[in-house]
Formats: structure tokens, C-alpha cells, sequence
């Protein structure tokens, strides 16, 4: 399958199982704001270096507009179900499953569901039998995922311990932060310089600091680091900036009387949360949310973990984001690849969809309790994934011993 037809999937609402992450909003305006349909991006590969590879460069493709839905889609009664289900109580799990014993409902279930997402501990060697011989690129979500999820978002902090686990595998593998948040947020929180950050749902990609690069393209930026350092950026959204601002100062201002209710900027997209509103008042978020989008047919609307989150309407997802990397890194050809995304959030159902289309490696879906996915595994919270990510090292460390 061509790179430019990598590009194509997934441009539809996704037809999985799950219900749709994405709201569209109405298009009857669409002369209002109007987005443009084609951006540059630049495609190509080259080879993967471990001082960080160059991004690609060469000829452009189009990035489409995602399709717009139509009225049924926005009915109210849609919205608050997708923020509740998008918010679920997440069951606690006994220790108790992993050693086959359920001891409650939600264990059973949760036990059930581990026959059809296996734990990728439990799978671990089934998983690095398949990546012998084979060039491993990992791919991590940020919240939920490195840092557990807390009430409020400046604070969802990782751990030392999970910094020096992330930081102990990219010494052996191309590794990637794929996050919604803003690249320089997710960055000041991850502080490790030698990772790809992928802000804003993979509109804003940075590679290494220190890679060497090399192209034109409109959408491939040099720019510099807070310390001076030359790096390239990757923001195929650049042009929604000033409407994107725009849109949030909205946000801000019809949402202030909103106990709970904050606003989260994050450059290319902006986040409603509300997590510390009272569940009673949810529906006046969502519906004060969809009063400022129906303005603004080239913005829609996905949900996270109790959150709404605004981005541009263009075929760019964190699925995309996943395949730019591959190419940057020259790991989209080649049958000796295996990537691995592992993530908490709807989200990253888009990059999940798209490793199984390509069957170029698998997705793990951290939940603690059961859930449709387009992953291949699962693992159970953050201290899961720590020991996933050290069980990786160590078991590179030790063939590259051998
Ligand atoms: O793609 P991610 O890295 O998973 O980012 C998705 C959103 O994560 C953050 O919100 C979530 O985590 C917060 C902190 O634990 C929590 O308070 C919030 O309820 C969650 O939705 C982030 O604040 C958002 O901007 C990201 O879009």
C-alpha cells in the first residue's frame, strides 16, 4: 500500500464498534469560516538514524477535509450520551483477575475481555517473538497513559520512575509522545530531549533536537527551542491558529460561570473539561460548546475523558500522526517493522485502526475495565505500561548481548 493511500484511511467516521469520537458540526455556513482543503505535506523517507532521523521532504499531498455530519448527528440528546460514555466509571479491578480469579461482576467482565485484548505482560513474549529481526518504534499517549489521570490537568505530573523507563527505551527504539495537549506542554512534562513530541493530536510535530533536516515544504518548519536549538516542526493545521484562538477566547467567555468548567489551550486545539462540573451540568457545557461551533464549520468536536475537545476539520489524526513518523523515520516500507502505540483514550483508536490496516504492528489499550477497541492488547493502568516499557529495554538490552 502507497503512502498516499496511508493518508486516505481512516478519513471516514470510523465504523467500529465503538461509537463515533467524533461529532461533526453543521456545515450550512460553511462560507462563514472557511477552512482550506489542501496543505502541503511534504512526504519521502529516509533511513532511520539514532541521532534522530530526517523528516521527509519532496512532493506534497492533500490533506482532506474530515466529512461534516448532518443534523441527526448533533441532535442534544447524542452530545450527553458521548460525554457520559466517553467519561466512564472505571471499575475497579481486583488484583485478583490476573491470577484467573474474579471475585465481582466487573472482574468477570473485565476477565472476559482480557480473552479478546490480552495483557501485553501476560503476551509479552508471543509479542517480542514477532518483534525478532524486526526495526521497533513505539508510540505513547501522554494522559492516562504516562501520568495517571487527576482532577486537574496542570497537575498530571509523570513519575521519576516512568521518566527513566521512557528515557531507557528510546536508547534502544525510535520513540514517539503522541499527546492532544500542546507539544510544549506535553514536552515540559515528559523532559526528554531525544523523543518526537506530537502535540495537538499530531498537528504539531517536533522531531529530536539535534536531527538534521532539510526541506521547503509549507508545512515543515525551522524553528528554535527555548535554549536556541535549531528543530524542525511539522504543523500541517498552522492556518487554523488565529481561528482556533479565536474560538477559545469564546470558550472561555461562555463557559466562565460554569463551576468546574475550564478551558485548556492547546495551540492547535482547544479543551473543554469537565471533569469538575457537576455531572447535572454537563449538558449546559455541551450545549454552550455546540452555540459557539455551529458558527464554525471548519472546527469540530471529539470527546476525551471528560472533556470536549475543538480541533480543525482536516484528515489529520493521531493515526496520521503515526504514519508521518513511520515515513520520517524510514519505517513505512519493509516488512521488518513493528510499531507499538500504546494508549488510554479514544483518541488513539485512530492510530490504533490504522497499525491494524497496515499490519505494521499493534496498538495496547490501557483501561482497567473493559471497553471496544481497535487495539490488540491491553494493559491495566500506568504502572502497567512502566513495566511493559522496562520489560522492552531489558529484553533489547539483553539480545543486543547475546
Ligand atoms: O492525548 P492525551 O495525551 O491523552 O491528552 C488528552 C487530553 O488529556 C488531558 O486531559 C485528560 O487528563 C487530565 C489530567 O489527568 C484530566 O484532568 C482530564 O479530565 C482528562 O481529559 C489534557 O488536559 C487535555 O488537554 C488532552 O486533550
Amino acid at each position: 500500500m502507497s503512502f498516499q493511500n496511508l493518508y486516505m484511511l481512516g478519513a471516514d467516521l470510523d465504523p467500529m464498534d465503538l461509537k463515533p469520537n467524533h461529532t461533526p458540526v453543521l456545515t450550512d455556513t460553511a462560507t462563514l469560516r472557511r477552512s482550506k482543503s489542501r496543505l502541503g505535506v511534504p512526504s519521502g523517507h529516509l533511513p532511520y538514524s539514532p541521532t534522530g532521523a530526517a523528516f521527509p521532504h519532496g512532493h506534497t499531498v492533500t490533506i482532506p477535509r474530515k466529512k461534516t455530519g448532518i443534523l441527526d448527528d448533533v441532535r442534544w440528546s447524542g452530545w450527553l450520551d458521548a460525554m457520559k460514555s466517553s467519561s466512564p466509571t472505571h471499575n475497579k479491578v481486583s488484583k485478583d483477575v490476573s491470577n484467573g480469579i474474579a471475585s465481582s461482576d466487573a472482574d468477570a467482565a473485565y476477565f472476559t475481555w482480557l480473552l479478546k485484548f490480552p495483557s501485553a505482560l501476560t503476551s509479552f513474549e508471543q509479542i517480542t517473538t514477532c518483534a525478532k529481526g524486526k526495526r521497533i518504534a513505539l508510540f505513547l499517549d501522554y494522559d492516562g497513559t504516562l501520568s495517571p489521570i487527576v482532577d486537574n490537568p496542570d497537575c498530571a505530573f509523570m513519575s521519576d520512575n516512568m521518566r527513566a523507563a521512557v528515557k531507557k527505551v528510546a536508547e534502544y527504539f525510535p520513540t514517539a509522545i503522541i499527546s492532544g495537549r500542546s507539544r510544549d506542554k506535553v514536552y515540559e512534562f515528559v523532559g526528554i530531549r531525544e523523543l518526537y513530541y506530537a502535540g495537538s493530536h499530531g498537528m504539531d510535530i517536533m522531531g529530536p533536537l539535534r536531527q538534521s533536516f532539510s526541506d521547503n515544504s509549507p508545512n515543515g518548519l525551522r524553528s528554535a527551542d527555548k535554549q536556541d536549538n535549531e528543530v524542525k516542526l511539522f504543523q500541517p493545521a498552522a492556518e487554523f491558529l488565529p481561528i482556533i484562538d479565536e474560538v477559545r477566547q469564546l470558550l472561555m467567555e461562555c463557559t466562565k460561570d460554569i463551576e468546574g468548567a475550564t478551558v485548556e489551550n492547546n495551540k492547535f486545539c482547544v479543551s473543554v473539561h469537565y471533569r469538575n462540573v457537576n455531572e447535572e451540568s454537563w449538558n449546559i457545557v455541551g450545549q454552550r460548546v455546540y452555540n459557539v461551533l455551529k458558527d464554525y464549520p471548519c472546527l469540530r468536536l471529539t470527546h476525551g475523558r471528560k472533556v470536549l475537545e475543538v480541533r480543525p476539520v482536516i484528515d489529520w489524526d493521531k493515526g496520521k500522526a503515526v504514519t508521518f513518523l513511520l515515513e520520517s523515520l524510514g519505517l513505512n516500507n519493509g516488512d521488518d517493522v513493528l510499531a507499538i502505540y500504546v494508549g488510554d483514550d479514544r483518541t488513539d483508536e485512530d492510530a490504533f485502526k490504522v497499525l491494524r490496516e497496515v499490519n505494521k504492528g499493534c496498538g495496547i489499550l490501557v483501561s482497567p475495565a473493559p471497553r471496544e477497541s481497535h487495539a490488540i492488547y491491553s494493559l491495566r493502568d500506568t504502572s502497567e505500561v512502566m513495566e511493559f516499557l522496562t520489560s522492552l529495554a531489558v529484553w533489547k538490552s539483553s539480545i543486543q548481548a547475546s
